[in-house]
Parts: C-alpha cells; structure tokens; sequence
C-alpha cells in the first residue's frame, strides 16, 4: 500500500457548466477521506468560446492537433483551471506544499472511441507550473491505447466508495452507480466487486441544448419546464429506438452522438419533459445489459436536481423492484463525485495502479494511464 496523499480533483465535464474541484485524502485504495469540494461556473462568453471549440475540434485526425481556437482556448482553460485550485486552496486555509497532487481531467472535446482517438485539452506543464503542484493529465489516453473505449474512468472510484458503504450495511445490493452529467454513466458493482460499467445515454446535454435553443437559458433548473409538459412518445420513442441502446456491445459516448429535437417537433415544455423521460428511461434501457438487476441506484451529477428525471428514474426502477437513491442520501456528494475521482486516479496513477478494467472500458487487460507534470520541472 502507498502513502496516503493529498490530492485535489479538476473536472470541466461534458455540460461545459464549469471547474468542479474536490481535495481527497486516499492512499489509491481503500481509504479515502473526501475533503472540501467547490464548483467555479463558467460565464456565458467562456461557455460559448468552448462551444466553438467543439465545433474546431470536428477536424481533429490525431490527438495532439489544436485547429482553429483549440491552442488559445487549451490555454485558457488551463489559466482558469489554475484560478479555480488558488482560490479553493485560499479558501480552505490550505497550501500548495500540502497537496501532494492534481488529477486535471481537462475538457473533452472531441471523443470517437470507434477511431481509438479521445481528446481532452488541458495543459499539465502550465497547470504544474501555475499552481507549484504536481499534475497528472491526459488520464483517458492509455485506456484507448490498450483497446478499451477511454470511458468511462469513474467506476474505479465509485467501486471504493461502495466498499466502504458496503460496510455499514446501509445498501441492499447489487447497487450501481448513476452519474447523469452531460452524458449518463453507471458503474455496477457486482457481488465479487467485480465492476462492470458503460456510458448510458444522453444525460442532460440534450435538455440544455433545448431549452438554451428555446428559452435562452442554460438548464432546466428544478425541472420546471418539463414539469409543464407532456412526454411525447413517438419523440420518445425516437431516441430510444437508437441503435446504441440495443446493439450487443456497449460503447462510450460524444456530446454530440445525439442531436437535441427540432423546434418543429415539439413546445418548449413537451420537448423538456419528453428528454427528461428520455435520459431516466435511457438509463433503465441501458441497466438491461446488466448480468443482475440491480436493487440500488445511487445518483450523482447534476441530473439527480432535476426532480422530473429522477421521479420518472424511480418509477421504472420500480418495476424492476429497485430503489432510487440520491448520492447525499448515503453521504456522498453528488456534484463533487468525479471531482473527487480525479483527485482518486491522480494517486491511483502516482502508483502505478489500474485506473481502469475490462468490465469498465473494454480495456485488454487493467491499465494504469496518465502524464505526469513535475512543477520542478517548470
Ligand atoms: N438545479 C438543477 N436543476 C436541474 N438540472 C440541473 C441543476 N443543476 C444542474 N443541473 C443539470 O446538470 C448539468 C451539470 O451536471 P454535471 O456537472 O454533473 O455535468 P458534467 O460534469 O459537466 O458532465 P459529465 O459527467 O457528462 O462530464 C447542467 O448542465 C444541468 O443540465
Ligand atoms: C470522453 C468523456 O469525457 N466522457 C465523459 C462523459 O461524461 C459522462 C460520460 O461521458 C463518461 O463517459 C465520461 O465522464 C465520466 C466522469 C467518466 O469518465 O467516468
């Protein structure tokens, strides 16, 4: 076992909303002590200058191209990555000596597992050298090197949190995990502990591309739109009938793998409603491909706000004899979850340890992953 380290965790995620930070204390195995955590929104310009940047990243054919905007915005996203670990350390009375390392996610811009090609931008040196602490980055790259599909990379962490729910009794198994950020996620944990996960299905990215289309803004906070309207089942439908869904073998996700309604097809609130359905019902659809049912779910993410995702999640996991579980009914943090997984991986990688699994990614065999950036080195 390794030195227990402290670590602090940077996700920029899928719904591009801002820098979620979390500081753990884990030795990469089983203990872990989460820390504060804290999330730094991005304001409209930057949301829109990361939008474009998806859009310049469509040309990408190898990792390291940076077309268009990408140099600057790799540069800027990094800057304010920085800005985000200097004000939480400040914050929390902590210093740049007591972090032992960053896990930095960075952005996902452009993700085609089918071509074996991911990109995350974020720049580890610059990171390194802003903040006077030692980085890891680039944490999706090996897993896709070695054949898995570079996603989903949380369930090594979910599967530490479990264990030490395990122990209090508090859950009735076989429980998985439910991360609804911009795309959703599960992670199942299986009686061995043996972990098998896969991206879900559209998590929230459509409902913001519909109401920011129709409504002029960012999110459907509290599901207030959707809890207007009506599902529309041939809509519904549409989305479920997706290949992805049924196809024998699981594959991860792109934003932009599907495309939000037309404005034809619905109102503002019918269209809310129907992709919220969608993202519970994806969810459900995509836990069929599970060797056993599970009996738990624990939600994380932004999705588990929306109560209208989450009323239509426990009304079909009830048919199945499931339960519904927001992540703070059981003492997590819902919004800090893959904040504190990177900060997890960090130390996990730091050791040479697995960060992902067959079961998790389709990975050949388990593989550690990541770049290091030594602050000395700056
Ligand atoms: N109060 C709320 N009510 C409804 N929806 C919310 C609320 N707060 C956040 N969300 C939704 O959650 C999204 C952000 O979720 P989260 O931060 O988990 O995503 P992410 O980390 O960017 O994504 P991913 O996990 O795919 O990388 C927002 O874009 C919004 O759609
Ligand atoms: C390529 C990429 O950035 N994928 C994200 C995205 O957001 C959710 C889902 O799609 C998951 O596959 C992954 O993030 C989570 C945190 C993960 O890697 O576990």
């Amino acid at each position: 076992m390794g030195k227990i380290m402290a670590a602090i965790g940077l996700m920029s995620g899928t719904s591009m909303d801002g820098i979620d930070v979390a500081l753990l204390r884990t030795d990469g195995d089983a203990l872990v002590e989460r820390g504060p955590s804290a999330g730094y929104a991005y304001d409209p310009r930057f949301r829109d200058t990361l939008k474009q940047g998806l859009e310049d990243a469509r040309s990408i054919t190898s990792r390291e191209q940076r077309p268009g905007s990408l140099a600057e915005l790799e540069q800027e996203l990094t800057l304010r990555h920085a800005e985000a670990v200097k004000s939480f350390i400040q914050n929390n009375n902590i210093l740049p000596d007591d972090i032992d390392i960053i896990g930095f996610h960075g952005q996902t811009i452009l993700h085609r597992p089918d071509d074996a090609l991911t990109v995350q931008i974020g720049d580890g040196a610059l990171l390194a050298r802003e903040t006077g602490i030692d980085v890891v980055y680039d944490m999706r790259a090996n897993d896709m090197e070695h054949g898995g599909q570079g996603a989903p990379l949380i369930p090594a962490y979910h599967a530490a949190l479990a264990h030490g729910a395990a122990a209090t009794g508090a859950l009735v198994a076989p429980v998985v995990f439910v991360n609804i950020g911009g795309i959703s996620n599960l992670t199942f944990i299986g009686s061995d502990d043996g972990l098998i996960a896969y991206d879900s299905g559209p998590g929230n990215t459509l409902i913001d591309q519909w109401v920011e289309a129709h409504a002029g803004i960012p999110y459907d906070q509290g599901g207030m739109i959707a809890s207007e309207g009506s599902v529309l089942p041939l809509l519904a439908e549409r989305y479920l009938l997706n290949p992805f869904f049924s196809a024998h073998r699981r594959r991860s996700l792109d934003r932009n793998d599907f495309a939000p309604p037309e404005g034809k097809d619905a109102n503002l609130e019918d269209g809310a409603r129907t992709l919220a359905y969608v993202t519970a019902a994806a969810i459900i659809r995509s836990a069929g491909h599970l060797p056993t049912t599970p009996r738990t779910y624990i939600v994380c993410g932004g999705g588990r706000l929306n109560p209208v995702i989450m009323r239509d999640l426990e009304s079909q996991a009830k048919t199945h004899g499931a339960n519904v579980l927001a992540a703070e009914a059981i003492g997590f943090n819902g919004d800090s979850m893959e904040a504190e997984a990177w900060a997890y991986l960090a130390v996990r990688a730091r050791y040479g340890l697995p960060l992902t699994y067959p079961g998790t990614t389709g990975v050949r065999q388990p593989v550690t992953g990541g770049k290091f950036a030594f602050h000395s080195a700056g």
